[in-house]
């Protein structure tokens, strides 16, 4: 029997109380909906009922509405199968229900969640419940209403309650930025009516609702308050400035205006002129004038069309993927799949405190995991745990916990210069330079310094671990832990598994990297992974076309247009030239039959340039001042376009931003190709996450393989192989995408069975 269900129980108090079970976060699914509808018109119907309750089953109320349901709409197009939560549901049956309702708060009321719980009585919560509307971070906006029949801007109630109970500016804040406040916030703020442990909740709510319904308690409707409002004109101020924040903050993303368009509306036309309760009037069979219902079916129209558009755009496509994906991620065939249960990692042992070793050993400590921190020298040593410091510090500087808790995280690390700390940990991650002897024989060493059961982990960001492990006795404990940099910051975690990895070690890391709230993804093993192997064409593809004669700015300008929060080449000067050399030599001896040689980073260092390390590179650092464009290196890059020759007849190719855009990610897309060709990752959608979480890919475009299908592998194939004719073998399109791109298959799609036995995994 399916445990998705709605219930109702009536107790001797005359208080029914309708509970949601559909775990694991009683997503509201349709069956849940009509349930919920069923239940309300019984509890309205009954007169042994007095008043309700509305909770969530297993101490969740509700993560809000199903997404899987978008995802089919996204599928076939049709969004009439969205059911109408928010008028039907949330207005009729709870709002103007005849009975008091009060909404019974735990853990999560989230999106939909938060707008039922908006539409009751009265809010009653346990403490750390989280209350928000995500819905902008899936592009759609909060509490949508049908598509069948008529539908206007006041049916997007979930935007215009939240302002109602908590004020607007904050109501704007909580939306845009789609992150939830906990419930103790939510007191101080009006939309929580009482905080009560969890174990009185049930008990406080009923009485609550019985006060209601016997007159001890003022019976609100959070549609009809307008008292938080404030005035007009301060309204229209604050959703002024609203705009142009958005505008600078989220310039690709329609559902930001939308939604501020829609708040003002809800504001304009119901709180003050009282149109809204006229023309939600529409929904009911109630007597109003010809005009109102001519003048509403035609704002309807207007914005079912904008609701379709906002649905169906490809943000929502691209961010619904995303998140689903994620999810899916932490599913590992063979490894999350047999039974095994991940043994507990209390105590790690990190081998480097430079940028990466000493991020690594702060996102563990932060996480309540213990830290030896191994250094060869007392000088570096220092070094690295003065880093820790400053990171934990700063975490606690910009409010990310208090500074008692950073005293106490700081106490959780040890520098050592030896083994003789590493007796009893549970795991070693090796953070040394990427220099495959000094791995290997730190690898064999401790081998024997780790007690028998230890995860030996490499954070290598490109070298095969097959390589690392060459020495070592036990390569089923081998593993890649690759974090990105700033460890203590970045939510990817690319876990690379060899052949002989056990599932054991592999399931144990992925709990790690949930402990410390990453993102794990298991990934096989080759030069650069997936993450980076993936992208490598990224940065040389960049070199090629400025040593074709495209500006350097114009790139970054375009890329960041696109969505990445930094070009390519502001990026490299961030990151320092030093990483770039060494990967560039094992990516040219991996990959050399697609391999760009660009003198222009020697050129750089030559000329005294070594990033945003020493303030010069492309572009000039200077304290307090954003990074400026710097026209002396104009001449360096001349003096690479001299060398490299490519430019055909000498003269600067001409190009539109778009062939800009495509001559850099098509064979970012190609590699990806190779990858997915190769059984480097479980799924397509993983290389989505990674490029996502690892590589800043903007999430509103769903990762790499789901743009690269949006955009379609007949046009990335096309434009490849012209340019691979027109440029050299840079551009040459993978095997995999000419199929893919002849058959008229999607990249995403999963590989046959032939490619299958490829796998790497
Ligand atoms: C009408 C409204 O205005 C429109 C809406 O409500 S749109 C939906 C708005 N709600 C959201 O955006 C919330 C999305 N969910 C989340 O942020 C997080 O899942 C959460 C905070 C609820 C829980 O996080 P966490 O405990 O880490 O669990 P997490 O792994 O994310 O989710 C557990 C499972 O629930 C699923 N799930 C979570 N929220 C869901 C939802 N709203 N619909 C369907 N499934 C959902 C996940 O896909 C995952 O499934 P899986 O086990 O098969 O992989």
């Amino acid at each position: 029997m399916s445990q998705s269900k709605v219930t109702m129980e009536v107790g001797n108090d005359g208080v029914a109380v309708i509970t949601i079970s559909n775990p694991p976060v009683n997503a509201l699914a349709i069956p849940i909906i009509d349930g919920l509808k069923e239940k309300f018109a019984e509890a309205t119907r009954r007169n042994d009922v007095k008043a309700i309750v509305l909770t969530g089953k297993g101490g969740r109320f509700s993560g809000g509405f199903d997404i899987n349901v978008f995802t089919k709409v996204h599928g076939t197009g049709d969004v009439s199968v969205m059911p109408d939560v928010s008028v039907d549901l949330v207005t009729n049956a709870v709002e103007d229900c005849k009975k008091p309702i009060v909404a019974a708060v735990e853990g999560l009321a989230l999106g939909g969640g938060l707008e039922f719980a908006m539409g009751c009585h009265a809010r009653i919560a346990a403490p750390r419940t989280q209350l928000g509307l995500p819905e902008l971070s899936l592009g759609v906006i909060p509490g949508f209403g049908a598509l069948t029949g008529l539908l206007c801007y006041g049916s997007f109630k979930g935007t215009q309650r939240l302002p109602r109970l908590v004020g607007l500016s904050k109501a704007i804040e909580m939306m845009l930025s789609s992150k939830p406040i906990m419930s103790e916030e939510g007191k101080k703020l009006g939309l929580i009516d009482a905080l009560v442990p969890s174990k009185e909740l049930l008990k406080v709510s009923r009485a609550w609702a019985l006060d209601m319904a016997e007159g001890r308690k003022p019976w609100l409707r959070s549609l009809h308050r307008t008292d938080k409002i404030g005035s007009l004109s301060e309204a229209r101020e604050v959703l002024r400035m609203a705009r142009l924040q958005a505008k600078k903050t989220a310039p690709n993303l329609p559902q930001h205006q939308v939604c501020l368009d829609v708040i003002e509306e809800g504001i304009v036309h119901g709180g003050y002129s009282g149109v809204l309760k006229v023309v939600s009037g529409v929904f009911r069979p109630i007597a109003f004038s010809c005009i109102v219902v001519f003048l509403a079916e035609e704002i309807a129209s207007d914005e079912a069309k904008v609701f379709k558009e906002i649905v169906l755009s490809d943000t929502s496509r691209g961010l619904v993927h995303v998140f689903l994906a994620q999810r899916a991620t932490s599913k590992v065939p063979s490894v999350t799949d047999v039974g095994l249960k991940p043994r507990q990692v209390k105590k790690v042992a990190i081998i480097g405190g430079g940028l990466m070793g000493s991020g690594i050993a702060t996102a563990l400590i932060v996480n309540n995991i213990f830290v030896v921190l191994k250094e060869v020298n007392s000088e570096y040593l220092l070094k690295g745990i003065k880093t820790v410091e400053a990171n934990v510090r700063g975490l606690a500087n910009r409010g990310k916990m208090t500074k008692d808790k950073a005293e106490k995280t700081l106490s959780m690390l040890k520098g050592v210069l030896d083994y003789s700390e590493f007796k009893d940990v549970d795991m070693v991650i090796e953070a040394v330079i990427e220099n495959v002897a000094l791995k290997q024989k730190i690898f064999s060493e401790i081998e024997k310094a780790c007690p028998p059961h230890c995860i030996l982990a490499t954070n290598t960001s490109t070298i095969d671990l097959n390589l690392i492990g060459e020495k070592m006795n036990s390569q089923d404990r081998l593993i890649g832990a690759h974090f990105f940099s700033p460890a203590h910051l970045m939510p990817l975690l690319e876990i690379v598994r060899t052949q002989k990895t056990s599932p054991q070690i592999i399931l144990d890391l992925m709990t790690v990297g949930k402990v410390i709230k990453k993102v794990p993804v298991v990934v096989g093993n080759c030069t650069g992974f997936a993450v980076n192997r993936t992208f490598f064409p990224y940065t040389q593809g960049s070199h090629l076309l400025v040593n074709l004669g495209v500006d350097a700015y114009r790139i970054d300008r375009v890329i960041c247009n696109f969505g990445f929060p930094l070009g390519p080449f502001q990026l490299q000067d961030l990151a320092g030239y030093g990483v770039a050399f060494a990967v560039g030599q094992e990516y040219a001896k991996a990959f050399s039959d697609r391999i760009f040689k660009s003198p222009l980073l020697e050129l750089l260092v030559k000329d005294g340039r070594n990033g945003k390390n020493n303030g010069k590179g492309y572009y000039i650092y200077e304290k307090g001042s954003k990074p400026k464009p710097d026209p002396s290196v104009l001449s360096i890059i001349e003096e690479s376009r001299r060398l490299t020759n490519v430019m055909p007849g000498g003269k600067p190719i001409s190009v539109t931003d778009r062939e800009v855009l495509e001559m850099i990610l098509f064979p970012v897309v190609n590699e990806a190709c190779r990858v997915l060709d190769e059984g480097v990752v479980v799924r397509a959608s993983d290389l989505d996450v990674a490029s996502v979480l690892g590589m800043s890919f903007p999430s509103y475009r769903g990762g790499i393989v789901f743009w690269a299908d949006m955009v379609g592998a007949n046009h990335v194939y096309r434009s490849l192989k012209k340019w691979s004719e027109m440029y050299g073998s840079f551009y040459k399109p993978s095997k995999f995408l000419e199929e893919r791109a002849m058959k008229g298959v999607p990249l995403s799609a999963p590989a046959t069975s032939s490619a299958s036995t490829k796998s790497r995994l």
